[in-house]
């Protein structure tokens, strides 16, 4: 028997979305079938880009072609629907900024280059916020390196719900991360398109309901990915953390211009790893020399908002997905809730938008 395209899309009408609980025929998210000799390759279309079952889809359309006779090859290639494919799925297409619209304020941390605690600053900045009562939700917006789950110990997947995404709500914050919808151990392989796609919905296809504060965890440098992000969105500004060395300070000086030449505003700068306490006394170590938070500060008339302390229990509590400032009094704890309070204090009243 010859394998035909029409077998194929038969043997298809059994798999069903995991969400919609339909067959993805009827759906319309089979695109396409190509059929040459014994090999198949499907064209799978998602409702969403970032759409979090997308391995079971793929996996059971795999499993039900490779079940056909005849059958040596399988390849299913993933794609998005279209808004006009999406709204006559579910009778409405939301709107791009559906999920943002009771979003007060969009505030990022950037820093300029890697590894100097901006995701640990994301954390524990958006906690302190939450702790004084404001209802926050974070965007790990780091499609390559995506550790906010990591560090507040999100194993779970977010469900999906009529082509939006629910946040995970952890520790009274509401969070979402590409990191949740690859799955621990899976690496992340975001292509043309789809990273796109994928970074708009994150802005508005998520269901954040209301919240005071969105706080976007920006990809670390100075690369194109930042700055599209903080453009895609009107922020109320970007928090710059930095540690006191040269090198991250001259990173951090080209990401300043980078934001200002694109009119996003810089609220200020917070010192990472700025001292050592020795054990049991009263001794600091400056390990990364010191005043460089400050000169930063005064140099691009920003408010130095804190310095954080190097402090093993901040590395712990990352890797243990329970942030350092849950660790009411600790040093940690109270230098990153002055962090918070003048953050609140230097935050212009531009920028928000009135429910
Ligand atoms: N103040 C601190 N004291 C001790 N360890 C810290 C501190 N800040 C961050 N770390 C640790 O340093 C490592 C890097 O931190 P983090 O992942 O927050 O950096 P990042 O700037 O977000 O990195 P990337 O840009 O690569 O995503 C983590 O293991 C974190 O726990």
């Amino acid at each position: 028997m010859t394998l035909t395209k029409e077998a194929v899309l038969d043997r298809l009408k059994d798999v069903k979305d995991p969400e919609l609980g339909k067959g993805l025929v009827e759906l319309g998210m089979i695109r396409d079938v190509e059929v040459a000799g014994p090999a198949v390759r499907v064209t799978v279309a998602l409702t969403m880009a970032a759409c979090p079952m997308k391995t079971t889809i793929r996996d059971d359309v795999e499993r039900a072609v490779r079940g056909l006779e005849g059958v040596e090859h399988v390849e299913v290639v993933l794609t998005a629907m279209t808004s006009e494919e999406r709204a006559r799925l579910f009778g409405r297409e939301p709107s791009e900024m559906e999920g943002m619209k009771a979003v007060r304020r969009v505030l990022a941390v950037a820093s300029g280059k890697g590894g100097v605690g901006k995701t640990t600053v994301t954390v524990n900045l958006s906690l302190a916020l939450a702790r004084k009562g404001h209802r926050v939700g974070i965007l790990d917006a780091d499609l390559h390196g995506p550790d906010i789950p990591l560090m507040l110990g999100i194993t779970e997947r977010p469900l999906g719900s009529g082509g939006m995404l629910l946040p995970v709500e952890r520790h009274g914050l509401k969070v979402m991360s590409t990191g949740m919808l690859a799955g621990e151990g899976v690496p992340i392989i975001w292509r043309g398109a789809l990273v796109n796609k994928a970074v708009k919905e994150f802005f508005g296809r998520v269901r954040w309901g209301e919240l005071d504060f969105l706080v976007v965890d920006l990809p670390p440098g100075t690369g194109d990915a930042p700055l599209t992000l903080v453009q895609s969105i009107p922020m109320a500004g970007v928090v710059m953390v930095t540690t006191p060395q040269k090198v991250a300070l001259s990173d951090v000086r080209r990401a300043f211009g980078l934001f200002r030449a694109k009119e996003v505003p810089v609220l200020g700068v917070v010192e990472n790893m700025s001292f050592l306490r020795v054990p049991g006394s009263d001794q600091v170590m400056e390990v990364f020399g010191s005043g460089g938070g400050e000169k930063l500060a005064k140099a691009f008339k920003v408010p130095l908002l804190g310095k954080i302390p190097l402090d093993p229990a901040i590395r712990e509590a990352g890797d243990a997905g329970r942030p350092a400032v849950l660790d009411e009094g600790s040093e940690a704890a109270r230098a990153f809730d002055e962090v918070a309070e003048r953050l609140l204090s230097v935050l212009p009243a531009v920028g928000e938008k009135e429910q």
